[in-house]
Parts: structure tokens; sequence; C-alpha cells
């Protein structure tokens, strides 16, 4: 697809989100190190083009599960959440290790529904960002698993990934998915599914295509989740790709004007408060 008009090149902020389906092996549930090295790669790349660079990355309950040797994807809180623990703490020594290779430093941001209704949590998490993008530094997020209580979570973290863009005034939110993008109907059960290059508004009809079926056992939220990111984003003024991680050298195609998606246009709505929209919508 050529989208030169669209000079994704010309971004400041950029927040890439990984799902867990992404970053491992499908077959054995095992982490893909390689996968994890070229995305590490990609990333520090788009630092040394002058980009801030956040990375939302999930993984940490089915690094956790395999871990401690779970055949079985864990179902109740506490489970995921002892999983969580070992995952997340597994997850930041690899892209620490990873990161340290192309010279660049990250820092671990976890966050709940709280830090974003509390004015006073949300105005410090938002300080923390800016401080570590002055620093140079690459902040790697995921939702807290090991203590948000079911009310108090966000349950997946593309909403989390639209939220944080929202918050640090990221100008790209790109999805790194298990699908090429939003398709009219879920793919894996309609295979005369089409491909939706751009979308300019977030009508019935878009909505009507998502589904919340998943291409794995370890994603959370199929396309209806996306969608929720894409509101966010889009009402935010922040531009929102959905793309394929399979390889995720798609990153710089995508900087390089040339790859296959779903691009979700900005539209800036100068009354809107990610505060408010969570309280209303998320609860
Ligand atoms: N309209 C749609 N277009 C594309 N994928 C869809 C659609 N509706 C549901 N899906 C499902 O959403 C899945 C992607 O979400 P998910 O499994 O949560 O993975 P991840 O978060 O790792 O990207 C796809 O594999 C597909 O099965
Ligand atoms: N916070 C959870 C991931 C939740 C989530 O949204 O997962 P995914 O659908 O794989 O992006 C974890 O790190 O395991």
């Amino acid at each position: 697809m050529e989208q030169k008009h669209f000079h994704f090149n010309e971004k400041k902020r950029v927040v890439v989100k990984i799902g867990s389906s992404s970053l491992n092996y499908g077959e054995t549930g095992n982490l893909n190190f390689t996968k994890l090295e070229h995305l590490v790669r990609e990333l520090c790349n788009l630092r040394n083009r002058g980009m801030d660079v956040c990375l939302v990355s999930s993984g940490a309950i089915a690094v956790g599960r395999q871990t401690l040797g779970m055949d079985e994807r864990p179902k109740d809180i506490s489970t995921k959440q002892a999983c969580a623990a070992v995952g997340q703490a597994r997850l930041m020594m690899i892209y620490q290790r990873l990161f340290a290779e192309y010279n660049q430093v990250a820092g671990q941001v976890l966050m709940t529904k709280n830090t974003m209704v509390n004015p006073v949590s949300r105005e410090n998490a938002k300080n923390t960002f800016d401080e570590l993008f002055r620093l140079g530094a690459i902040p790697i997020v995921n939702e807290n698993d090991t203590v948000s209580t079911y009310e108090m979570q966000f349950g997946d973290n593309d909403t989390l990934s639209a939220i944080v863009a929202s918050l640090i005034g990221a100008d790209l939110l790109i999805l790194l998915s298990d699908i090429d993008g939003l398709f009219t109907d879920d793919p894996h059960k309609n295979p005369d599914a089409k491909l939706i290059e751009v979308v300019e508004e977030m009508d019935a009809s878009i909505y009507g295509m998502a589904k919340s079926s998943t291409g794995s056992d370890v994603g959370t939220g199929g396309m209806a989740t996306k969608l929720t990111a894409a509101k966010i984003a889009t009402l935010s003024g922040t531009d929102m790709i959905i793309a394929n991680g399979r390889d995720v050298c798609i990153l710089h195609h995508i900087f390089d004007d040339s790859f296959k998606g779903t691009i979700f246009q900005a539209k800036k709505k100068e009354s809107f408060r990610i505060e408010d929209f969570i309280l209303e919508t998320i609860g």
C-alpha cells in the first residue's frame, strides 16, 4: 500500500504495542527470541531517527505460565497474578539486555486504572514518562497485573496502549497484532473478509465488523478492544495503525511509507479528556 501522504516519518512520539501472541511461538508457547531481538532493534532505530519511543508489551502472564510449566491458560485471578509476577520480571530482564546491546536504556512503567483515575497518580505517571523521554530512555509499559483488582483492571493492553498514547500526547500508536489489520469480519471465521485500509470515521459499520474472538490461545480482546483503542487514540489526536507483528520489520516499512495494515485517522476533539472517558466507558 502506498501511503506517502500520511508522512508517518514526521511523527515525533510513537507508542508501539505488541500482543502476547506475537512474542511467542504459537505451537509451544515459548518466547521467540529472534522476534524480540528484531523488535528491540526496530525500536532503537526509531529512537535513532529522533523519535520518542514507548513500548507497551503484553506477555507477562504467557511468559510466567511457560516459566512455571503450566499447560493450561490460567483462569482464576490469583494464578494469573502469580504468572504475571514471574513473567513480567523475566520479560523485563530480556528487554533490558536486548536494549543494552543497542546502547539504549529501557525503564518499566506498570499501570492500573487507578493510575489514570486518580489525578495525582495520573500527573505523576505523565511526569515520569516526560522525564524518561527527556533522559532518552524507552518506557516499557504493561498493566500492573500482580496487584490490579478486577474493578481496577484495564484487562487488555490495546486499551491501555491508547490511554498511554493519550496521556503522553503521542502522535502515532501502532498495534502489532497476529493479523494484518481490521477486516470486514473475523478472517479466521469468514474467508471472504476484506482488509480495510483506512478508517476516517469510527461509525457503527466499523464497530459491527470487530469481534472479540481472539486468534490465539494467549490473546485478549480480539478486534473489539482494538477499536476501543482506535476511538481513544483518534479522539486524542493520535493516528493509529493495526499491522501484523509476524514480521516486526513492518515497523520500518510503516515509516518508509509502504506497508499493509489499517490506518485510523486522528480526529482530535478539544473537549476529549481521557480521565472522563475511562470513568464513563471502561468503568
Ligand atoms: N473484523 C476483524 N478483523 C480482523 N480480526 C478480527 C476481526 N474480528 C475478530 N478478529 C480476531 O482478532 C484477532 C486479533 O486479536 P487478539 O487475538 O487479541 O491478538 P493480539 O492482541 O495479540 O493482536 C484476530 O486473530 C482475529 O481472529
Ligand atoms: N497484561 C497482560 C496482557 C493483556 C493483553 O492485552 O494481552 P494481549 O491480547 O496479548 O495484548 C500480560 O502481560 O500478560
